[in-house]
Order: structure tokens, then sequence, then C-alpha cells
């Protein structure tokens, strides 16, 4: 699992790291990072790295010393470098004093738009981790003269560092090399930072406890359900779904056939879509009732059940069985409405919840604000739920304040039905014995990752993205 951490807490970091490094070493490091990773975006867009020409955008801190010392580098490979100063008084003056003398040049706003303009790359060191609020004024004017690749040095100037929030003026980056540790807006707003690059600065021993965790291809291999020699159809867990309804039976079809296809284990279905359900899996035990559905390690519950007293009696059968259970769509609406229903369950039971933005309004009465990480974790800490707020990038909070973040790379998933795919992942893994909180992180990530295989760049059908499930899981297991 890799780690995320606040820029509170790198710039502390960086502090103790800082005390015990000669002067200035860092920056190099890091500087030189940038550089590299200029030089291959130059060879990649230009087919050459000497000769182009760097644009460097400077700001007054030590984000704009590294694009200064990442423009001497370039120098030294025969690139034209020119510094853009937005505050030539204040900026890093070593850095300035060191491209000056590798023959780069530096230069005010106003001549800026013309360097802008013949650049093949920009290099972003306006604003790094004392970044507040978007672009200034000198900044803002600036962008609308930039058409090169951009490069970010540690973040793109104008996104909220912790929050991955725009507010007003922001660099939209190609790349983003950070240093030493991924900061949050790296994972919240990736569509700002573009393809994100970590250099090793030796900032990581200095940094424990993530405040965000995201999950690679080998940790969700790991965790996956694999049945062992010893295992039969009921050891490897038995998930229920108590899922559609006359009004809509695909919910029922759809989050039962993604529990088939996600682990080797049973699928029992219970309700009203019985018949279509067997029809189109025959391998599920299908009944009318969750009262004589027989026993599951896990429930889904919700997707079709409708929000009457039907559905109502449904949920809180479920709750009470004393087994981990995965509340969606209707299921949340009813929680909501009626908090009471939650009564019917045991304190010890693990429960996921998976609202959209809509849905988590109602459950908490408040929107999701800027701080998307702080209201989960509030949810999760108040219905003592995993709770799985649905995104581009998808946060799941544990009661115990671990949240992991799943970052799609498309927004196929924005697609009706795909929910109730989801929630028979996550329902098929809460089966399986694992982790509600990895369950409902491992769940996100197949799911994210179907629908890339999906749709490859046209929609994707719900239909489509489960039927994705399986050549994304041996993906997983070929990378794991
Ligand atoms: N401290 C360290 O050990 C290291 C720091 N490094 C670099 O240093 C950066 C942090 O440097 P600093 O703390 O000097 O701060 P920054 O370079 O992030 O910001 C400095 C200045 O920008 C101004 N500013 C804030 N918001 C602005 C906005 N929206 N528009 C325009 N100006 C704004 C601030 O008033 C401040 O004076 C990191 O992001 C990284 O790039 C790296 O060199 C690696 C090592
Ligand atoms: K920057």
């Amino acid at each position: 699992m890799q780690g995320i951490w606040t820029t509170d807490r790198i710039r502390k970091a960086e502090g103790r790291l800082l005390a015990v490094t000669p002067e200035g070493a860092l920056m190099q490091r890091a500087a030189f990072g940038v550089a590299v990773n200029a030089a291959e975006m130059l060879d990649a867009h230009k087919g050459h790295v000497a000769a182009s020409r760097v644009a460097l955008l400077v700001g007054a801190g030590n984000n704009g010393g590294d694009a200064l010392w990442a423009g001497k580098f370039l120098r030294n490979r025969g690139v034209a470098v020119t510094a853009v100063l937005l505050n030539p008084e204040k900026a890093h003056p070593q850095g300035l004093a060191a491209l000056r003398r590798a023959g780069g040049r530096a230069v005010g706003l106003e001549d800026a738009p013309d360097v802008l303009e013949e650049a093949d790359l920009v290099i972003d060191g306006i604003v790094g981790l004392s970044a507040r609020g978007p672009l200034r004024e000198g900044a803002a004017s600036l962008l609308e003269h930039i058409s090169a690749p951009v490069l970010a040095v540690d973040l793109p100037s104008g996104v909220d560092p912790d929050h991955g929030t725009v507010d007003g003026p922001a660099i939209t980056a190609t790349r983003t090399v950070t240093f030493g540790a991924r900061k949050p807006l790296h994972v919240l707003n990736p569509q700002r930072c573009g393809e994100v690059r970590l250099i090793d600065i030796g900032l990581l021993p200095e940094l424990s406890d993530p405040d965000l965790w995201q999950l690679d291809a080998v940790d969700v291999g790991t965790a996956w359900p694999m049945p062992g020699p010893h295992d039969n159809k009921y050891t490897q867990g038995v998930t229920g779904i108590a899922a559609g309804s006359a009004t809509y039976p695909g919910a029922a079809v759809l989050a039962t056939g993604s529990a088939v296809l996600a682990t080797s284990g049973m699928v029992r279905y219970a309700g009203p879509a019985a018949d279509l359900v067997r029809t189109k899996w025959p391998e599920v035990i299908a009944t009318g009732s969750v009262t004589d559905a027989g026993r599951v390690q896990a429930w889904v519950v919700g997707p079709g059940i409708g929000t009457g007293q039907e559905g109502r009696d449904v949920l809180r059968h479920v709750l009470s069985e004393g087994v981990p259970v995965c509340a969606d769509a209707d299921a949340t609406t009813l929680i909501a409405r009626y908090p009471d229903v939650l009564d019917a369950r045991d304190p010890g039971t693990p429960l996921v919840l998976t609202p959209h933005a809509g849905e988590f309004e109602r459950l908490t009465g408040a929107a999701p604000d800027d701080d998307r990480v702080g209201a989960v974790k509030a949810a999760a800490r108040r219905f003592d739920a995993v709770v799985l707020l649905k995104g581009n990038t998808t946060l799941i909070a544990a009661p115990d304040g671990r949240v992991l973040a799943n970052v799609a790379r498309g927004s196929w998933l924005a697609t009706a039905g795909s929910g109730d795919v989801l929630s028979g992942l996550v329902g098929s893994l809460l089966a399986s014995g694992l982790d509600p909180w990895l369950a409902a992180g491992a769940a996100a990530y197949v799911h994210s990752r179907a629908a890339d295989l999906a749709a490859r760049g046209v929609p994707a059908s719900a239909t489509g993205v489960e039927t994705s499930i399986p050549a994304a899981i041996r993906q997983l297991r070929r990378l794991g």
C-alpha cells in the first residue's frame, strides 16, 4: 500500500530531514529529478532534448528554487532555458545564480507571453507546499499563453495541496514530479496533476501512519481470495444478495452477477427477481425472500429494493443476521430516512455503506465539502461503518480513521447500474472474510479497472463492466 501525507506533516518531516542534510542537498536532489523528467518529456514530445526550449515559471519560494536548479541541469544538456520571474526580488538567489552561470536567461512578467508561446515545455515552479488559494493575478494572466506540455514541480500551482480543490485560476499539468512523498491533491485531483512521478529524497523514514492510503495491483492481487486445495463452495464464503424489485429486476441481476464473477464462493439471491436471476445466473441459489434464503457469510442489500415498508423489512432482517452487510442504493436512503433500522444491527457487525454524493448528503445531512477526506472520516465514525464515498476518486474510510483513495482513470463508471456491480463485488469480498475496509477498497479498485477494460475509450454499460471483472482480476494476478 502506498501512503499519502498532508502538507503539514510533510513540511515537519522535511524540517527534520533538512536539519541533518548538507545545505541545498535536498533541493538539488529534487531539482535533478525535475530535470530528468523534463528531458524525458522533451524527448517524447519533440524527439530531442538539446536545442529545445524550456520556460520556467518561478515563484517566490523553494518551489521556484527547484525550477531554477532544474533549469541549470537542463542547460547542461543543451536546452535553451528562460526563467519567468513572477517576483524578481524574491526568486531563489542561489538557484537564479546557478541558472545564469549555466547560460540561462531570466525575464519579468512583461516578456512572459512570448517566452511561453515559443516554449516546447513549461516547468511550473510558481508555488508548492506553501500554496494557499488560486493563482494570483500576475501568474494567472500567463495561463492563456501556455500551449506546450506542462511539468509541475511538486504540484500544479493553484490547486489546494490538501483538498485538491480549485477555486480560481490554476495550472493543469501533463506530469507532476513530487518529492519525498505524495500529497493528497495527487489522488484527490488527478486530472490537474497528470501523471504523478515520485522522486525519493529520503523523506519516507521521517514519516509514519499515512493520512491516506492507495492500493496498487499487487495489494489487491494479494488480498483477492483464491481457493486452496481444501476449499469447497461454502468455505470460500457465501454471498447473499437482497436486491431488485418488480420495477427494478435489473439491479438484482447486476449485483448477483458481479458477486458470481468476483470469487468462486457460492451466491444466494433473495427477492422478487428470483426467476430472472436464475435464468441469467443458473449457478445462483435464488429464493423469493430473505427469510428463507439460508445461511450466508455476508449480505448485499439495497440495489432496487425500493424505499417502502418492504425494503425496510428486508434491510432490518439482513442487519440482524450477525454477518457483514454492504448497504447500497435504496438501503442508504432507508438508513437516512429511518436511522432506527440500524438498531437491528449488533454493534460488532461490520457494515459497509456505499453512498454517492447525493446519498451521502441524505445520510449525514451535508454534502461532502472541500474536505472530502474529513467528511468521509466523520461519517465512518458516526455510523461505526466503512463508508465508501463514490466519485472520480472514491474514498473509503474505516471507523478507526484509516482512509483509502481509489483513482479512476476515466469516468466510464458514471453509468446506470454501475453501483450495483460494485456492491456485488464488495459483498463477495466481505463473504470471503476480508477486512471490510480492504474489501471495499479492493472492490473499488477492480470495479474501476473493469470499467477501463470494458470502455477502452468508448462508453461502457454496467453489464460490460461486469463482464470485464474476470479480466480485471486476471490482470491483478499477473501483475501481483
Ligand atoms: N523544504 C524542503 O526540504 C524541500 C522543499 N522543496 C520545495 O520547496 C517547496 C516549498 O517551498 P516553500 O515553503 O518555500 O513555499 P512555496 O515555494 O510553495 O511558496 C512560497 C511562496 O509562495 C507564496 N504563495 C502562496 N500561495 C500562492 C499563490 N496562490 N499564488 C502565488 N504565490 C503564492 C507564499 O506567500 C510563499 O511566499 C516544495 O513544494 C518543494 O517544491 C524541495 O526543494 C525539496 C526539499
Ligand atoms: K508548482
